[in-house]
Protein backbone atom coordinates (compact mmCIF):
# COMPACT_ATOMS: atom_id res chain seq x y z
CA UNK A 1 0.00 0.00 0.00
CA UNK A 2 1.25 3.65 -0.74
CA UNK A 3 -0.32 5.67 2.17
CA UNK A 4 0.02 9.59 1.39
CA UNK A 5 -1.17 11.88 4.90
CA UNK A 6 -0.74 15.29 5.46
CA UNK A 7 1.84 16.00 2.53
CA UNK A 8 2.01 19.48 1.75
CA UNK A 9 4.49 20.98 -0.78
CA UNK A 10 4.98 24.96 -2.14
CA UNK A 11 7.77 26.26 -4.76
CA UNK A 12 9.77 29.16 -2.97
CA UNK A 13 8.70 30.74 -6.29
CA UNK A 14 5.24 30.64 -6.48
CA UNK A 15 2.99 32.10 -3.52
CA UNK A 16 0.03 31.17 -5.26
CA UNK A 17 0.17 27.34 -5.88
CA UNK A 18 0.50 24.69 -2.48
CA UNK A 19 -0.10 21.41 -2.81
CA UNK A 20 -2.09 19.38 -0.11
CA UNK A 21 -3.13 16.19 0.76
CA UNK A 22 -4.42 15.38 3.99
CA UNK A 23 -4.81 12.02 3.42
CA UNK A 24 -4.58 9.55 0.33
CA UNK A 25 -4.01 5.58 -0.45
CA UNK A 26 -3.02 2.96 -3.10
CA UNK A 27 -3.41 -0.25 -2.75
CA UNK A 28 -0.12 -2.62 -4.63
CA UNK A 29 -1.17 -3.43 -8.19
CA UNK A 30 -3.98 -0.80 -8.39
CA UNK A 31 -3.49 1.48 -11.80
CA UNK A 32 -4.88 4.81 -11.07
CA UNK A 33 -4.88 8.03 -13.67
CA UNK A 34 -4.29 11.52 -12.17
CA UNK A 35 -6.55 13.96 -14.10
CA UNK A 36 -7.22 17.90 -13.33
CA UNK A 37 -6.85 21.28 -14.99
CA UNK A 38 -3.11 22.59 -15.92
CA UNK A 39 -1.44 23.94 -13.22
CA UNK A 40 -3.91 21.78 -10.48
CA UNK A 41 -0.32 20.42 -9.14
CA UNK A 42 -0.56 16.75 -10.84
CA UNK A 43 2.77 16.82 -11.74
CA UNK A 44 4.50 18.12 -8.26
CA UNK A 45 2.36 15.08 -6.21
CA UNK A 46 3.83 12.80 -8.90
CA UNK A 47 7.19 13.97 -8.06
CA UNK A 48 6.77 14.22 -4.48
CA UNK A 49 5.72 10.53 -4.61
CA UNK A 50 8.87 9.68 -6.63
CA UNK A 51 10.94 11.57 -3.91
CA UNK A 52 12.05 14.20 -6.25
CA UNK A 53 10.58 17.11 -4.27
CA UNK A 54 11.16 17.84 -0.31
CA UNK A 55 8.16 18.16 0.66
CA UNK A 56 7.13 20.87 3.36
CA UNK A 57 5.40 18.20 5.73
CA UNK A 58 3.87 15.02 5.51
CA UNK A 59 4.48 11.88 5.15
CA UNK A 60 4.88 9.00 1.87
CA UNK A 61 4.92 5.82 2.75
CA UNK A 62 5.47 2.69 0.69
CA UNK A 63 5.05 -0.98 1.77
CA UNK A 64 5.53 0.49 5.42
CA UNK A 65 8.85 2.16 4.49
CA UNK A 66 9.03 6.36 4.38
CA UNK A 67 9.84 7.61 0.95
CA UNK A 68 12.36 9.94 1.22
CA UNK A 69 12.17 13.46 0.47
CA UNK A 70 15.28 14.67 -2.49
CA UNK A 71 16.97 16.96 0.57
CA UNK A 72 17.05 13.45 2.42
CA UNK A 73 19.07 11.71 -0.56
CA UNK A 74 22.70 11.99 -1.97
CA UNK A 75 20.77 11.20 -5.94
CA UNK A 76 17.15 12.34 -5.50
CA UNK A 77 14.69 9.61 -6.42
CA UNK A 78 13.98 5.82 -5.41
CA UNK A 79 14.45 2.52 -6.47
CA UNK A 80 11.33 0.72 -6.08
CA UNK A 81 9.07 3.97 -7.07
CA UNK A 82 10.46 5.37 -10.54
CA UNK A 83 9.34 8.15 -12.81
CA UNK A 84 9.25 7.68 -16.45
CA UNK A 85 11.49 10.38 -17.43
CA UNK A 86 11.22 11.81 -20.99
CA UNK A 87 14.71 13.41 -20.56
CA UNK A 88 16.38 10.12 -19.64
CA UNK A 89 20.09 10.97 -19.84
CA UNK A 90 20.60 8.90 -23.30
CA UNK A 91 23.56 9.31 -25.14
CA UNK A 92 21.67 10.78 -28.43
CA UNK A 93 24.32 9.24 -30.90
CA UNK A 94 23.96 5.63 -29.04
CA UNK A 95 21.61 3.13 -30.44
CA UNK A 96 18.59 2.59 -28.05
CA UNK A 97 19.68 -1.24 -26.79
CA UNK A 98 23.06 0.43 -26.24
CA UNK A 99 21.74 3.44 -24.25
CA UNK A 100 19.28 0.61 -22.24
CA UNK A 101 21.84 -1.99 -21.33
CA UNK A 102 23.15 0.92 -19.05
CA UNK A 103 20.31 0.62 -16.85
CA UNK A 104 20.76 -3.57 -16.40
CA UNK A 105 24.15 -3.92 -14.46
CA UNK A 106 24.10 -7.02 -12.69
CA UNK A 107 23.38 -9.70 -15.61
CA UNK A 108 25.90 -11.18 -18.54
CA UNK A 109 25.39 -9.75 -21.85
CA UNK A 110 23.30 -11.75 -23.10
CA UNK A 111 21.16 -11.86 -20.57
CA UNK A 112 20.79 -8.12 -20.65
CA UNK A 113 19.91 -8.62 -24.67
CA UNK A 114 17.81 -10.48 -23.71
CA UNK A 115 15.95 -8.73 -21.10
CA UNK A 116 16.07 -5.31 -23.37
CA UNK A 117 14.70 -7.65 -26.17
CA UNK A 118 11.66 -8.56 -23.75
CA UNK A 119 10.39 -4.91 -23.18
CA UNK A 120 11.21 -4.20 -27.08
CA UNK A 121 9.00 -6.72 -27.66
CA UNK A 122 6.02 -5.88 -25.36
CA UNK A 123 6.04 -2.48 -25.73
CA UNK A 124 5.84 -3.41 -29.25
CA UNK A 125 9.20 -1.39 -30.36
CA UNK A 126 11.80 -4.21 -31.48
CA UNK A 127 12.53 -2.26 -34.40
CA UNK A 128 13.91 0.94 -32.76
CA UNK A 129 16.42 -1.26 -30.82
CA UNK A 130 19.15 -0.73 -33.68
CA UNK A 131 17.62 2.90 -34.00
CA UNK A 132 20.48 5.77 -32.76
CA UNK A 133 17.79 7.59 -30.37
CA UNK A 134 18.68 11.27 -32.03
CA UNK A 135 16.64 9.45 -34.82
CA UNK A 136 13.10 8.80 -32.82
CA UNK A 137 9.92 10.70 -33.09
CA UNK A 138 9.02 12.42 -29.59
CA UNK A 139 6.17 9.37 -29.75
CA UNK A 140 8.99 6.48 -30.12
CA UNK A 141 11.23 7.90 -27.43
CA UNK A 142 8.41 7.97 -25.00
CA UNK A 143 7.72 4.47 -25.60
CA UNK A 144 11.78 4.03 -24.85
CA UNK A 145 11.57 6.28 -21.76
CA UNK A 146 8.94 3.31 -20.59
CA UNK A 147 10.96 0.45 -21.75
CA UNK A 148 13.92 2.26 -19.57
CA UNK A 149 12.06 2.34 -16.79
CA UNK A 150 10.25 -1.20 -16.94
CA UNK A 151 14.22 -2.54 -17.12
CA UNK A 152 14.22 -1.01 -13.65
CA UNK A 153 11.40 -3.41 -12.88
CA UNK A 154 10.42 -0.98 -9.90
CA UNK A 155 7.67 -1.83 -7.93
CA UNK A 156 5.47 1.53 -8.64
CA UNK A 157 5.77 3.03 -11.85
CA UNK A 158 5.24 6.52 -12.33
CA UNK A 159 4.03 8.24 -15.25
CA UNK A 160 3.92 11.81 -16.20
CA UNK A 161 1.27 12.05 -19.88
CA UNK A 162 3.23 9.03 -21.21
CA UNK A 163 0.71 9.59 -24.42
CA UNK A 164 1.02 12.79 -25.20
CA UNK A 165 3.29 12.57 -28.14
CA UNK A 166 1.26 9.58 -29.43
CA UNK A 167 -0.62 9.73 -32.29
CA UNK A 168 -4.25 8.21 -31.90
CA UNK A 169 -3.45 5.53 -34.26
CA UNK A 170 -0.27 4.40 -32.10
CA UNK A 171 -2.49 5.55 -28.74
CA UNK A 172 -5.57 3.49 -29.21
CA UNK A 173 -2.98 0.47 -29.95
CA UNK A 174 -0.84 1.21 -27.17
CA UNK A 175 -3.16 1.84 -23.86
CA UNK A 176 -4.68 -1.89 -24.49
CA UNK A 177 -1.12 -3.34 -25.04
CA UNK A 178 -0.34 -1.60 -21.78
CA UNK A 179 -3.22 -2.24 -19.62
CA UNK A 180 -2.65 -6.17 -20.43
CA UNK A 181 1.37 -5.83 -19.82
CA UNK A 182 0.46 -3.79 -16.30
CA UNK A 183 -2.08 -6.44 -15.80
CA UNK A 184 0.06 -9.42 -15.91
CA UNK A 185 3.14 -7.84 -14.53
CA UNK A 186 0.74 -6.41 -11.52
CA UNK A 187 2.77 -3.29 -11.15
CA UNK A 188 1.39 -0.42 -9.31
CA UNK A 189 0.87 2.47 -11.59
CA UNK A 190 0.28 5.89 -11.16
CA UNK A 191 -0.02 8.11 -14.40
CA UNK A 192 -1.00 11.41 -14.97
CA UNK A 193 -3.20 11.60 -17.98
CA UNK A 194 -3.29 14.96 -19.81
CA UNK A 195 -7.06 13.27 -21.75
CA UNK A 196 -9.00 11.93 -19.55
CA UNK A 197 -10.50 10.10 -21.85
CA UNK A 198 -7.43 7.98 -21.42
CA UNK A 199 -7.47 7.94 -17.57
CA UNK A 200 -11.02 6.16 -18.47
CA UNK A 201 -9.49 3.49 -21.03
CA UNK A 202 -6.25 2.78 -18.66
CA UNK A 203 -7.19 2.96 -15.01
CA UNK A 204 -8.87 1.30 -12.45
CA UNK A 205 -9.23 4.43 -10.31
CA UNK A 206 -9.58 7.83 -11.16
CA UNK A 207 -8.40 10.95 -9.07
CA UNK A 208 -8.89 14.50 -9.81
CA UNK A 209 -7.03 17.36 -8.99
CA UNK A 210 -7.58 20.43 -8.51
CA UNK A 211 -5.81 23.25 -7.39
CA UNK A 212 -3.20 21.50 -5.23
CA UNK A 213 -5.98 19.73 -3.96
CA UNK A 214 -7.80 15.88 -4.45
CA UNK A 215 -11.14 17.23 -5.31
CA UNK A 216 -12.57 13.48 -5.64
CA UNK A 217 -11.87 10.03 -6.65
CA UNK A 218 -13.41 6.95 -7.99
CA UNK A 219 -13.60 4.08 -10.57
CA UNK A 220 -14.17 5.52 -14.22
CA UNK A 221 -17.94 4.80 -14.55
CA UNK A 222 -18.60 6.67 -11.12
CA UNK A 223 -16.41 9.83 -12.41
CA UNK A 224 -17.87 9.34 -15.63
CA UNK A 225 -21.46 9.38 -14.48
CA UNK A 226 -21.85 10.21 -11.00
CA UNK A 227 -19.44 12.89 -10.73
CA UNK A 228 -20.00 14.85 -7.57
CA UNK A 229 -18.22 18.19 -9.08
CA UNK A 230 -19.03 20.58 -11.98
CA UNK A 231 -15.31 20.99 -12.61
CA UNK A 232 -14.99 16.69 -13.08
CA UNK A 233 -18.28 16.66 -15.37
CA UNK A 234 -16.02 19.69 -17.83
CA UNK A 235 -12.93 17.26 -17.48
CA UNK A 236 -14.52 14.42 -19.46
CA UNK A 237 -15.68 16.19 -22.82
CA UNK A 238 -18.25 18.09 -24.33
CA UNK A 239 -21.10 19.00 -21.76
CA UNK A 240 -23.92 21.29 -21.78
CA UNK A 241 -24.10 22.71 -18.24
CA UNK A 242 -27.90 24.86 -17.38
CA UNK A 243 -29.33 26.33 -14.44
CA UNK A 244 -31.69 23.83 -13.45
CA UNK A 245 -34.70 26.36 -14.23
CA UNK A 246 -33.01 26.91 -17.84
CA UNK A 247 -32.84 22.90 -17.87
CA UNK A 248 -36.84 22.58 -16.88
CA UNK A 249 -38.00 25.41 -19.34
CA UNK A 250 -35.67 23.43 -22.14
CA UNK A 251 -36.18 19.79 -21.81
CA UNK A 252 -39.29 19.21 -19.23
CA UNK A 253 -38.40 17.42 -15.60
CA UNK A 254 -37.01 14.64 -17.26
CA UNK A 255 -33.09 14.75 -15.83
CA UNK A 256 -30.50 12.96 -17.13
CA UNK A 257 -28.38 13.66 -13.94
CA UNK A 258 -28.70 14.84 -10.57
CA UNK A 259 -28.21 18.32 -10.20
CA UNK A 260 -24.78 19.62 -8.71
CA UNK A 261 -24.77 22.76 -7.51
CA UNK A 262 -28.00 23.89 -8.86
CA UNK A 263 -27.07 23.17 -12.57
CA UNK A 264 -28.51 20.02 -14.27
CA UNK A 265 -25.83 18.63 -17.04
CA UNK A 266 -26.25 16.20 -19.93
CA UNK A 267 -23.34 15.32 -23.02
CA UNK A 268 -24.68 15.98 -26.22
CA UNK A 269 -24.77 11.87 -27.12
CA UNK A 270 -27.33 11.95 -23.64
CA UNK A 271 -30.16 13.96 -25.12
CA UNK A 272 -31.73 13.89 -28.61
CA UNK A 273 -33.35 16.57 -30.48
CA UNK A 274 -36.82 14.98 -29.68
CA UNK A 275 -36.84 16.02 -25.87
CA UNK A 276 -36.28 19.85 -26.57
CA UNK A 277 -39.69 21.34 -26.07
CA UNK A 278 -38.68 24.86 -27.50
CA UNK A 279 -38.32 26.23 -30.81
CA UNK A 280 -35.03 26.28 -31.68
CA UNK A 281 -32.51 28.09 -34.59
CA UNK A 282 -29.30 25.00 -35.86
CA UNK A 283 -25.83 26.51 -35.64
CA UNK A 284 -24.35 23.85 -37.52
CA UNK A 285 -24.15 19.71 -37.61
CA UNK A 286 -21.50 18.07 -36.31
CA UNK A 287 -20.30 14.29 -37.86
CA UNK A 288 -19.34 11.91 -34.65
CA UNK A 289 -18.60 8.05 -34.75
CA UNK A 290 -21.78 6.78 -35.26
CA UNK A 291 -24.30 10.02 -34.83
CA UNK A 292 -24.33 12.82 -35.49
CA UNK A 293 -24.66 16.17 -33.06
CA UNK A 294 -26.54 19.15 -33.54
CA UNK A 295 -25.56 22.63 -32.65
CA UNK A 296 -28.27 24.74 -31.90
CA UNK A 297 -29.77 27.90 -30.60
CA UNK A 298 -32.23 27.81 -27.84
CA UNK A 299 -33.00 31.42 -25.92
CA UNK A 300 -29.75 32.83 -26.37
CA UNK A 301 -28.06 29.61 -24.92
CA UNK A 302 -25.79 27.69 -27.00
CA UNK A 303 -26.64 23.66 -26.74
CA UNK A 304 -25.31 20.57 -28.75
CA UNK A 305 -27.88 17.75 -28.68
CA UNK A 306 -27.83 14.64 -30.70
CA UNK A 307 -29.92 13.93 -33.78
N1 LIG B 1 9.61 24.53 -10.61
C1 LIG B 1 8.56 25.32 -10.33
N2 LIG B 1 8.71 26.51 -9.72
C2 LIG B 1 7.65 27.29 -9.41
N3 LIG B 1 6.38 26.97 -9.68
C3 LIG B 1 6.16 25.79 -10.29
C4 LIG B 1 7.23 24.91 -10.65
N4 LIG B 1 6.70 23.82 -11.24
C5 LIG B 1 5.36 24.02 -11.24
N5 LIG B 1 5.03 25.18 -10.67
C6 LIG B 1 3.67 25.73 -10.47
O1 LIG B 1 2.98 24.87 -9.59
C7 LIG B 1 1.64 24.67 -10.01
C8 LIG B 1 1.38 23.19 -10.23
O2 LIG B 1 2.18 22.74 -11.30
P1 LIG B 1 2.12 21.25 -11.82
O3 LIG B 1 3.15 21.11 -12.90
O4 LIG B 1 2.20 20.32 -10.67
O5 LIG B 1 0.65 21.19 -12.44
P2 LIG B 1 0.01 20.13 -13.44
O6 LIG B 1 -1.36 19.88 -12.94
O7 LIG B 1 0.91 18.95 -13.60
O8 LIG B 1 -0.05 20.99 -14.78
P3 LIG B 1 0.01 20.52 -16.33
O9 LIG B 1 -1.22 19.70 -16.58
O10 LIG B 1 -0.03 21.82 -17.07
O11 LIG B 1 1.29 19.77 -16.52
C9 LIG B 1 1.47 25.53 -11.26
O12 LIG B 1 0.89 26.74 -10.88
C10 LIG B 1 2.88 25.73 -11.75
O13 LIG B 1 2.99 26.96 -12.43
Amino acid sequence: MLVVQNLTYAYTSSESFQLDVPEWECPEGRRVAIVGKSGSGKTTFLKCLAGLLQPDSGTIRWKDERVKGADERLVPGNDRIKLVHQDFGQDPHMKVVENLRKYILQHDDEARADRIQKWLNELAIEELGSRKTVQLSGGQLQRVALAQTLLAEPEVMLMDEPFSNLDPIHKQEFIPSLRRLFDRESTTLISVMHDPMDALQMAERVVVFSDGRILEEGTPEELLNAPKFLETVRLFGAVNVLPEAEYTALFGEQAVHPTIDGFRWFRPNEMKLDNLVKDYHLIRRIPMPGETWLELEVDETILVVSE
